[in-house]
C-alpha cells in the first residue's frame, strides 16, 4: 500500500506547525501560557499547531474520512475569559497559512479554529485510519527554549504506518555526548518514515533528505543513552542502575520530547530509557511518530518486558512499566539489565 499522498500532507502540516511554534517561541508572552487541569502547561502554540495540522490534513486529503487522536481540546479556550487567547491563536494560524502560497485564499474564524482543534477527539482503535498528533511534545522544553517536537503519525488498522517528527531546535549534526544547551551549527530537523520504506531526515528549511540508520554499536561500554529531561517524567535512578549494569560509561543525554527518538534514529545515541512514575498512563501521541521513525531506521521499541507497543487500544498505550529503545544487538542484554534492576528496586521497597 502506498502512503505517498498522506506523507506529503503530513510533512506539509508538520512543517507549517513547526513554523508557528518557532514564531511563538521567539517571543513568548506571559499570557501565551496556561495551566491544564493536570497542572501541565499548554500554550497558544500547542493549540495553534493542532488547529493548523488538522486544517492542513483535511485540505490536502479532502476525499478521506478524517479522524484524529490529538492531545489538546478547546474546552478551556471556549470560556469567555479565553476569548483574547483564542483570537491570538486564530491570528497565528492565519498568518502561517498566509505565509504559504497554497493557502492564501483561506482565512479561518475563531469557530473554524475551535472546530479544527476538536477534530482531535477521536478514540482511535484497531479499525480504519486515524491520525495521531502531539502538536507540541515537550511543552516544558518548548518553554525553556530547549527541545520539543511536532509529532504526527498515521494509524491504519491499528498499526503505525507513517510518522513525521519535526524538531525545530534539534541540530542537524549529532548531539552525541553533548547536552541540548551547548550545540552549535544549523538547527531544525524533520524526520519521516513510511512502513517498509526506511527513515529519512532533512533540515526544516530544505527538502533534500538523507536516509538515517540507528547505531550498530554492540558494546555497551561505547553506548550512550537518552532519557527525559524532566525527572518527574522518568525515573532517573532506575535508568542509572540499568546503565551501570550494562556497563555504559557515558552520562545520560537528557533531552525533552520525541526528539530523543529522532536523535536515536540517526545514531546520536543507542539507548532510550523511559520509566514513568507509578500511575502514569502513556498516551499514543507521545510515541507513535517516534516509534516508526526508530523502527524504520532499524531500531527496536518495546515495553520494559520486551513486548511490542500496541497502538490499537485507543488513546492510551496501557503499559505497566516503561518503554525501552535500542538496536537489535543490544536489546537482549538491555532487557536483562532492565529486568534485574526492576527486581532490585522492588525488593528494596
Ligand atoms: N508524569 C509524567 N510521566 C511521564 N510522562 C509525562 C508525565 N507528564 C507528562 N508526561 C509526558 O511527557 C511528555 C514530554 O516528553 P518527555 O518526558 O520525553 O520529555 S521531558 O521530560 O519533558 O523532557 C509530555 O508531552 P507534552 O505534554 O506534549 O509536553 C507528556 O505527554
Ligand atoms: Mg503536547
Amino acid at each position: 500500500m502506498s502512503y505517498d499522498k498522506e506523507l506529503a500532507a503530513a510533512k506539509k502540516a508538520a512543517s507549517l506547525a513547526a513554523r508557528l511554534c518557532q514564531k511563538v517561541q521567539r517571543a513568548i508572552l506571559q499570557s501565551d501560557v496556561q495551566s491544564k487541569s493536570d497542572k501541565s502547561p499548554v500554550t497558544v502554540a500547542d493549540y495553534g499547531s493542532q488547529a493548523l495540522v488538522s486544517y492542513v490534513l483535511q485540505r490536502e486529503l479532502p476525499s478521506e474520512l478524517f479522524s484524529m487522536v490529538a492531545e489538546e481540546d478547546s474546552e478551556d479556550l471556549c470560556k469567555d475569559s479565553a476569548q483574547e487567547t483564542l483570537e491570538r491563536i486564530t491570528k497565528l494560524v492565519n498568518d502561517i497559512l498566509a505565509s504559504d502560497g497554497s493557502y492564501s485564499d483561506s482565512t479561518l474564524s475563531t469557530d473554524d479554529v475551535v472546530k479544527a482543534i476538536d477534530c482531535g477527539k477521536s478514540e482511535g482503535g484497531s479499525q480504519g485510519r486515524h491520525w495521531v498528533l502531539d502538536p507540541i511534545d515537550g511543552t516544558k522544553g518548548f518553554l525553556r527554549g530547549d527541545q520539543y517536537a511536532i509529532a504526527l503519525a498515521l494509524l491504519d488498522e491499528g498499526k503505525v504506518v507513517l510518522g513525521v517528527l519535526a524538531c525545530p531546535n534539534l541540530p542537524l549534526t549529532s548531539i552525541a555526548g553533548g547536552s541540548q544547551h551547548s550545540l552549535p551549527g544549523e538547527v531544525g530537523c524533520l524526520f519521516f518514515s513510511v512502513v517498509g520504506g526506511g527513515t529519512y531526515m532533512h533540515s526544516l528549511d530544505s527538502s533534500s533528505a538523507v536516509k538515517v540508520q540507528v547505531s550498530s554499536i554492540g558494546n555497551p561500554e561505547e553506548a550512550s543513552f537518552f532519557e527525559s529531561y524532566e525527572a518527574a517524567h522518568s525515573m532517573h535512578d532506575l535508568s542509572s542502575s540499568i546503565a551501570k549494569k550494562l556497563g555504559v560509561k557515558a552520562p545520560p543525554v537528557r533531552i525533552d520530547s520525541q526528539a530523543k527518538y529522532g536523535a536515536l534514529s540517526r545514531g546520536d545515541g543507542v539507548i532510550y530509557l523511559r520509566f514513568p512514575h507509578k500511575g502514569y498512563r502513556e498516551k499514543i501521541w507521545d510515541h507513535a511518530a517516534g516509534y516508526i521513525v526508530v523502527a524504520e531506521a532499524g531500531g527496536v521499541v518495546t515495553d520494559a518486558a520486551g513486548n511490542p507497543l500496541d497502538f490499537s487500544k485507543g488513546r492510551y498505550l496501557d503499559l505497566d512499566t516503561g518503554i525501552i529503545v535500542t538496536n537489535p544487538k543490544l536489546m537482549p542484554s538491555l532487557l536483562q539489565a532492565v529486568r534485574e534492576s526492576i527486581e532490585e528496586k522492588v525488593s528494596s521497597l
